[in-house]
């Protein structure tokens, strides 16, 4: 099997371009071990959509073989994919995923993706390592629960950890970030460190910088602006408008190869 592999800040995916491949939990959990397999934090399967709005659809699995609804790293890497084989015709490209399409636009190294609005649903609780964290309860297609701490770098992420299964019936994906005030205004800036449902810690989440951004900006008492969001990976930047949020970062292919199964 071919594959090409990418990341956008870190997060890495296997991309997939053959759809006549028939992708299991199990397959995608082959692929993704570090080990014994290619290595990433979940596959990308390109697909001809279905729907008259895009010509693409963003098969995306997680790297235990569950499927998300969404991945803001991955429609980057995936838009990235689709440009370099010469399928998106101007600066922008609509893409089809489990929530709806969603567009892209190329600037340089950086793609752009109008993500749609973020969810406010409430707060919450979770615990990791047997301490207590609160936070707001965030939907971004993907669930999402953002605690604030004072430091993030202290946090031991493979600690064992819970949430509210009541909110949360199909997991979530739990974010803890901090105010970077070295870096200016308190509401502007903020580090993130993530441990991804069905992926576990990875060095980026773009869903989860929009639902950090959407917080960051709640907590302000703002509705809409700019917040930069500093992952292990590199920088995240989420402008929050009326309408959407936008999610802007790099996307990066690394290497192509081929897998024997
Ligand atoms: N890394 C992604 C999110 C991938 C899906 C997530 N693990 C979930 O299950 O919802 C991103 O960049 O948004």
């Amino acid at each position: 099997m071919r594959f090409v592999k990418g990341h956008g800040t870190g997060n890495d995916f296997v991309i997939l371009d053959d759809p006549s491949v028939e992708l299991t939990a199990d397959l995608v959990a082959r692929l993704c071990d570090r080990r014994f397999g290619i290595g990433g934090d979940g596959v990308l399967r390109v697909l001809p959509s279905t729907g008259p709005a895009a010509s693409w659809f963003m098969d995306y699995w997680n790297s235990d073989g569950s499927l998300s609804e969404m991945c803001g790293n991955g429609i980057r890497v995936f838009a990235r994919y689709l440009e370099s084989t010469g399928r998106v015709e101007g600066d922008s490209v609509a893409i089809d995923t489990r929530d709806g399409v969603k567009t892209a636009h190329f600037d340089g190294d950086q793609i752009r993706i109008d993500m749609g609005p973020a969810r406010h649903l409430g707060h919450s609780a979770a615990t990791l390592g047997g301490a207590d964290y609160t936070g707001r309860a965030i939907s971004m297609g993907n669930p999402h629960l953002v605690c604030s701490v004072t430091d993030v770098a202290k946090l031991d992420l493979s600690a064992p950890f819970d949430y509210d299964r009541a909110l949360f019936p199909h997991g979530v994906n739990l974010e803890f970030c901090q105010p970077d005030v070295a870096l200016g205004e308190p509401s502007a800036y903020r580090r993130m460190r993530v441990i991804e449902r069905g992926s576990g810690e990875t060095l980026s989440c773009g869903t989860g910088a929009c639902a950090v951004g959407a917080a960051a900006l709640a907590e302000a008492g703002l509705h809409t602006g700019t917040v930069k969001v500093d992952v292990p990976g590199g920088r995240l930047t989420i402008t929050i408008d009326e309408s959407t949020c936008w999610l802007t970062g790099p996307a990066v292919l690394t290497f192509t190869g081929e897998i024997t199964l």
